[in-house]
């Protein structure tokens, strides 16, 4: 039996390839290569270039490589960008979802593992946040997300198709072993932007909004490393398989760092002291996101990079890969 990654050629969905092969199983990937790139798929993938709202195209596939799960990581993920394209999001990620669900259902798939994303939780003032507190997403993207869980939820109870739905905190790092990492060029994650100042790739540092009610006034995220987040949908996917109940499940450590902790940590991993400017507040950033993980712990996930400088070093590292990649 085969997984298909949809948006396997992402920062993500590459390092869930990785961890997949690494456990044996066979994949198969459909990127559309909007923001993928080709050489981030491994030789031991297939990778079939195209769009998961292209039915025949993903039927096709489920029967030519025997799929009997789908780990859908494909989206657009820039939250400002959704604010002024909200058609073009709600169409990338919620119609076309709609269509890959309907694809599977009719494909007899069993199990559909969704990459969902506190952006669900909106503005909500809570210092640990669970998977059962109301909703309220405050932008498109986190929107078009919410309707992904809920269409993932009643397919399940109308046609039986079994769903874990991950939402994902603020996910960093990249691959111990140097295959992967965040490759987009124009990111606007934090850690990137913060190794990316530390290797002269930018001028300085905007650290946005410092009148927060948090301890030193900048916002507090709780960062995942990207291959512990990988591995939380390997038990997802067993657990699925074994039987076990559907499910949705934060993804995160359970614990935060401020904006400020985080440049200092890069600033002491690199040895550079970047210039760093306080601005004005980000729109639409609460001031606190972090979770709460006993559900994915009760599956037996356990991390294994939850420290912030080994993340901001593989950050680092990467960052020279790509420095190193576009000199040569
Ligand atoms: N990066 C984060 O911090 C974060 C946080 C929460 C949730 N997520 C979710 O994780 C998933 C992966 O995000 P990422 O950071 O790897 O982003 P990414 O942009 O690196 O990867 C997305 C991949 O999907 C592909 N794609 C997009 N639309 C497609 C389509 N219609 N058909 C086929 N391929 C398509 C892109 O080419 C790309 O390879 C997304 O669903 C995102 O919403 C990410
Ligand atoms: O140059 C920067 C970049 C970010 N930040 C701050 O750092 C924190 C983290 O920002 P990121 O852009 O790294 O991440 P977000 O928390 O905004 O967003 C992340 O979590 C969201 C869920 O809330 C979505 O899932 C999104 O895809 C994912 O990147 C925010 O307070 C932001 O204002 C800065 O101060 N300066």
């Amino acid at each position: 039996m085969a997984v298909l990654v949809t948006g396997g050629a992402g920062y993500i969905g590459s390092h869930m390839v990785l961890e997949l092969l690494d456990a044996g199983e066979q994949v198969v990937i459909l990127d559309n290569l909007s923001t993928g790139f080709r050489w981030a798929v491994p030789e031991a993938a297939a990778l079939v270039v195209g769009d998961v709202g292209d039915q025949d195209l993903v039927s096709k596939v489920i029967e030519e490589h025997g799929v009997d799960s789908i780990l859908h990581f494909a989206a657009r993920i820039v939250v400002p960008e959704s604010v002024t394209d909200p058609l073009g999001y709600y169409f990338n990620n919620t119609v076309k979802t709609r269509a890959l669900i309907e694809t599977a259902v009719r494909a007899g798939i069993k199990n559909f593992v969704f990459s969902s994303t506190a952006a669900v939780y909106g503005n909500a003032d809570m210092p640990l946040l669970s998977e059962d507190m109301p909703l309220s997403p405050i932008n498109p993207y986190g929107r078009s997300k919410l309707m992904s869980e809920w269409m993932l939820q009643d397919a399940h109870v109308a046609h039986g198709l079994r769903y874990a739905i991950l939402r994902y905190f603020n996910v960093a790092g990249a691959d111990p072993k140097g295959r992967s990492g965040q490759s987009t060029p124009q990111a606007t994650h934090l850690i990137k932007v913060a190794a990316q100042a530390a290797l002269g790739q930018r001028p300085y540092l905007d650290v946005f909004g410092t009148d927060y009610e948090t301890s030193d006034g900048t916002c507090v995220r709780d960062y995942i490393q990207v291959n512990d987040l990988a591995r939380a949908h390997l038990v997802a996917l067993r657990s699925l398989r074994e039987g076990g109940d559907c499910a949705v499940m934060n993804c995160g450590y359970g614990h935060g760092a401020s904006v400020l902790e985080v440049v200092d940590v890069v600033k002491k991993v690199s040895g550079v002291d970047f210039e760093v400017r306080l601005s004005p507040r980000r729109p639409g950033d609460p001031a606190q996101l972090v979770a709460k993980v006993d559900r994915i712990r009760s599956l037996g996930w356990q991390p294994q990079h939850d420290n912030l400088m080994e993340i901001v070093d593989q950050a680092l590292r990467w960052e020279r890969t790509l420095m190193g990649r576009i000199a040569a």
